[in-house]
C-alpha cells in the first residue's frame, strides 16, 4: 500500500541530503499555497507579526535598531565598522546563525529564514550580518543554509537548556547575567552543536572562537575558547551538569522544564493534565525535527498520484498520509519542493494532517452553505473548498486583511475562487440575529498553538500563562458569535490547534451550558475512531498520533 521511503525522526538531520525547513511558512512562502496548520492567537502573534513584517521590510532600520539596543546593553558595537569588509575566515552559517538569533531575541523577529528564493534570502541575511557584525563572509551555499536552519531552529529549541550549561561553565552567574547578547548567542550556537548536534568539537570551538575574536574582541575570543573546552572536557568524561528529578512536583517540574528545554508553566501544567510519563514525551516530540505534510490540491485537478510522481522525480522521501487520501507526509526535502515550484504553482499545500482532519470533521458536500469564522491565512478554508467540487459557497471572515488577502491570492492560484468569498470583519460584530444562516459554521479559534510546538521553534518562549486566560474570554465570545450563524438542523465545529482542555473540552462544555439548543454529534463517523474521545470530541495528539495537537468538535443545532 505504501510507496514512498519509510519517515525517521531524527533530533539532526545534517549529514543527510535534507534541505532546510522554514519553521514559519505562512509568513516566510506567503500566497504559495503554503497554509497555516498552526494557529496562533491574535493576543502576542500580531505584535510579533507586526514586528516581523517591519523587519523584513525596512531592513536598514531594523538593522540600525538592534545595533543601538546591542550598544545599549554591550557597548560593543561600532557603527563606524559597518564598511563593506569581506571575511572569508569566519564560517557563513554561524556569522548568519548568530545575527539570526540576535534578531529573533531582541528584534522580535520570526524564526523563519529560508524562502521559495532560497539563496535570495541568503543574501538577505547576509545584509544584516554587515549592518550588524560590520563585515560579510562568503556567500551562503545550500548546506550553509540548511546548517543556518538546524542550529538556528535548535538553539531556540534548546534556550533553557543550553543557558543552563552556559551558566554552571562560567565562574559565577553575573558573568552569564551580564553577557553581551552576540557572546551569549556565539556561546549557544557552540554548545548546540557540540552537545546536541554532536559535530567535531574542536573545529566547533576553533570556529566559534574565530567568530568572537572577529565580530567583538580577542578577549571574547578568549572567553569562548575556555567555556567551550570546558564543556568538551565534561562531555568527553560524560560528566555534563545536568539537574536532578527530585523532590516536590514543582521541583520535578523546574528540573525537567531545563533538561527538555521548555518554561516551567507549561511543564507543570502538563504534569498536571498527562502525567509525567506523556510530559516527557511531548516535549521530545516538540523537540525533535518536524514532519511536515503535502496535500494535493485536487481543486485544481492535481491528484495525490501526480504529486507522489513528482516527488518521485524530485528525489524527496515522502510517506502516504494514513488517515488522509489527498496528503503525503515528509521529514526532509520541502525546499526542493518549494524551490521545484510545486507551491507557486498551486499544485499542493503544506498542511498538517492535524488540520486536515479538521475538515474531514467538518465534512464540506458539494452544494452546502459553509461560513469559515475564523478563515485567515486559509489552510482549512481552500480544503474545504476543493471538497464542494465548485457547488455551494464558502464566506471567509478574518479580523486581519493581510491575512485574509493571502486567502484571496491562494483560493485564486487554486482554482478555488468561484467558491470562496472573503469578509473582513470581527465575527463579534458580523454575527448578527437576522443575518444569514448557513449548514455548516467552522470556528477555528485563535488559540496558545500548545499542539504545534514542534514547528513552532520560538512559541513556546513567546507563550504566557496568562495568554491562556485571555483566549479564553475570546474563544466564548467568538463561540457565541458564530452559533449565531448556524441555521437549524445545521453544525458549528469548534477547533484549535491546542492540547490544553482550557481550550478545548472545557470551552465547548461552557457553551453547551449556555446553549441547550446544541448537542455534540459524535466525531467518529468523520474520523478514524483512534482519534475520537469519550465525549465524542475528535483530539489529535503528537504522542499519540505523531501530528501535530489539533482538537475539534461538532456541535449539532437542533432543528
Ligand atoms: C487559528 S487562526 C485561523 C487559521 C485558519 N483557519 C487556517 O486554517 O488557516 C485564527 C484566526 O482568527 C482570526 N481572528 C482572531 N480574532 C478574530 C475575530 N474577533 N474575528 C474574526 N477573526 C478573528 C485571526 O486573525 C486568525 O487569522
Amino acid at each position: 500500500m505504501e510507496v514512498g521511503v519509510p519517515l525517521s525522526r531524527s533530533i539532526s538531520t545534517i549529514h543527510n541530503t535534507t534541505v532546510a525547513i522554514s519553521m514559519h511558512f505562512p509568513l516566510s512562502i506567503r500566497g504559495l499555497g503554503v497554509v497555516c496548520s498552526t494557529c496562533t492567537a491574535m493576543v502576542n502573534q500580531n505584535k510579533v507579526s507586526a514586528q516581523s513584517n517591519k523587519t523584513s521590510n525596512a531592513g536598514s532600520k531594523e538593522g540600525s535598531l538592534k545595533i543601538s539596543t546591542s550598544r545599549s546593553r554591550t557597548g560593543s558595537f561600532n557603527p563606524a565598522r559597518k564598511s563593506q569588509k569581506l571575511n572569508l575566515e569566519v564560517s557563513p552559517h554561524r556569522a548568519v546563525s548568530a545575527v539570526r538569533l540576535m534578531r529573533i531575541e531582541l528584534g522580535g523577529a520570526f524564526a523563519d529564514l529560508l524562502n521559495e528564493q532560497g539563496k535570495g534570502s541568503g543574501d538577505n541575511e547576509m545584509g544584516y550580518v554587515e549592518r550588524t557584525l560590520g563585515f560579510r563572509t562568503r556567500d551562503l551555499d545550500d548546506r550553509d543554509l540548511r546548517l543556518v536552519t538546524e542550529i538556528v531552529g535548535g538553539t531556540i529549541r534548546w534556550r533553557r537548556y543550553l543557558d543552563h550549561m552556559i551558566l554552571s561553565l562560567c565562574h559565577d552567574e553575573n558573568t552569564f547575567r551580564r553577557m553581551e547578547p552576540l557572546l551569549l548567542q556565539i556561546l549557544r550556537i557552540g554548545f548546540y552543536e557540540i552537545d546536541k548536534l554532536e559535530m567535531p568539537p574542536y573545529a566547533v570551538v576553533d570556529e566559534n572562537v574565530k567568530l568572537a575574536k572577529v565580530a567583538l574582541r580577542p578577549g571574547a575570543g578568549n572567553m569562548v575558547n575556555a567555556v567551550l573546552r570546558k564543556l568538551v572536557l565534561l562531555k568527553e568524561s560524560n560528566s555534563l551538569p545536568s539537574p536532578k528529578v527530585e523532590g516536590d512536583l514543582r521541583q520535578q517540574a523546574r528540573a525537567l522544564a531545563t533538561i527538555h528545554s521548555h518554561p516551567v508553566w507549561m511543564v507543570r501544567r502538563w504534569m498536571n493534565y498527562f502525567g509525567l510519563e506523556e510530559t516527557i514525551k511531548l516535549m521530545t516530540w516538540n523537540n525533535s525535527d518536524p514532519i511536515f505534510s503535502l496535500r494535493a490540491n485536487t481543486g485544481k485537478g492535481f491528484t495525490r498520484a501526480e504529486l507522489v510522481m513528482e516527488l518521485e522525480r524530485l528525489k524527496v522521501p515522502y510517506e502516504l498520509s494514513q488517515h488522509l487520501g489527498d496528503f503525503v507526509r515528509m521529514s526532509i526535502g520541502l525546499q526542493v519542493v518549494i524551490q521545484a515550484g510545486l507551491l507557486k504553482k498551486g499544485f499542493c499545500s503544506v498542511q498538517d494532517e492535524s488540520a486536515g482532519l479538521v475538515v474531514s470533521v467538518v465534512d464540506p458536500k458539494p452544494g452546502e452553505n459553509i461560513i469559515d469564522c475564523c478563515a485567515a491565512p486559509g489552510g482549512k478554508t481552500l480544503f474545504m473548498a476543493s471538497r464542494l467540487k465548485g457547488q455551494g459557497s464558502i464566506r471567509a471572515i478574518d479580523v486581519n486583511k493581510g491575512r485574509l488577502r493571502i486567502l484571496e491570492e491562494t483560493a485564486k492560484l487554486h482554482g478555488v475562487n468561484d467558491v470562496v468569498t472573503t469578509i473582513n470583519a470581527d465575527l463579534r460584530a458580523f454575527a448578527e440575529p437576522d443575518c444569514l444562516k448557513f449548514d455548516k459554521v467552522l470556528l477555528d479559534a485563535p488559540c496558545s498553538g500548545l499542539g504545534v510546538l514542534s514547528k513552532r521553534a520560538d512559541l513556546r518562549w513567546n507563550r504566557r500563562l496568562e495568554d491562556l486566560e485571555q483566549l479564553k474570554n475570546l474563544q466564548d465570545e467568538l463561540l457565541n458569535a458564530a452559533s449565531i450563524l448556524v441555521k437549524p438542523g445545521g453544525v458549528l465545529i469548534y477547533s484549535t490547534c491546542s492540547i490544553d482542555p482550557m481550550e478545548n473540552e472545557d470551552r465547548v462544555a461552557a457553551f453547551l451550558l449556555k446553549h441547550q439548543d446544541f448537542c455534540v454529534d459524535p466525531a467518529d463517523r468523520f474520523v478514524p475512531s483512534n482519534f475520537v474521545t469519550q465525549d465524542g470530541f475528535y483530539s489529535s495528539n503528537p504522542v499519540k498520533h505523531s501530528l501535530d495537537g489539533a482538537f475539534a468538535a461538532r456541535l449539532l443545532r437542533r432543528g
